[in-house]
């Protein structure tokens, strides 16, 4: 799949589902989880043990068009390499990282690079990265995309880190195309995991039709 079309699928669905777990079991269970509740962009933090051969069964076992797998916590260009390898069509680092960025890019992956001001936003964009992961995104809240955006309307911003489910909703009225949420999603029993996902799925895409009704 074409580098475009992976982050024009990342922006149309407006949730990236964040897996960081203890063990490579529970890390699957919850992304399989994410998935069977119709969430489509899931990404499985390196931190994870075994990230990648979870990253691996999600991309090879789950039909594309139904599952857009990627990696978090991407630091260096072999884990691009080995990313790219496992199926992955996407990588999230937590900085802006030129090697990251021009190697993920190299293969095809779309990506997100992690900035928590105005110029490390703006050099974000100016190193090619697809979205700009507005990281830890509770640092600010809400307002501050709605600032960040107005000297820098071609911000493609994806908040994330402490984002509350309850509170997605607001981060998209502000103006961003998307929201990661890990812990909120994927916190306790995964059975319960389905309500959350639904739940959020239907209040961002309330609020991104709002927002193009509006514009
Ligand atoms: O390292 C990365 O690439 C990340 O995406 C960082 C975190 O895993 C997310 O910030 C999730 O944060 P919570 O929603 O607060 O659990």
């Amino acid at each position: 799949m074409p580098r475009y079309e992976t982050a024009s699928r990342i922006a149309r669905d407006g949730v990236v589902a964040v897996v960081r777990s203890h063990s490579p079991d529970l890390a699957r269970e919850q992304a399989l989880a994410l998935l069977k509740a119709g969430q489509r962009v899931v990404e499985v933090s390196m931190t994870t043990p075994g990230a990648l051969d979870v990253v691996a069964d999600l991309s090879h076992g789950w039909p594309a068009h139904e599952a857009l797998i990627g990696v978090g916590t991407v630091l260096d260009e072999a884990t691009v390499r080995m990313s790219e390898l496992a199926g992955a069509r996407f990588v999230v680092s937590p900085t802006v990282n030129r090697t990251v960025l021009r190697a993920a890019h190299r293969y095809g992956m779309a990506t997100l690079a992690g900035a928590l001001s105005p110029t490390e936003a703006a050099t974000a964009i100016e190193e090619g990265a697809d979205f700009v992961k507005l990281f830890p995104a509770s640092v600010y809240g809400a307002d501050a995309v709605r600032h960040l955006l107005a000297p820098f309307p071609q911000l493609a911003l994806v908040p994330t880190g402490g984002v509350p489910l309850e509170l997605a909703p607001d981060y998209i009225r502000a103006g961003a195309v998307a929201v990661g949420i890990g812990s909120e999603l994927t916190s306790g029993d995964p059975r319960s995991i389905e309500g959350r996902v639904r739940q959020l799925r239907t209040a961002v895409a309330r609020e991104k039709a709002e927002r193009t009704a509006r514009a």
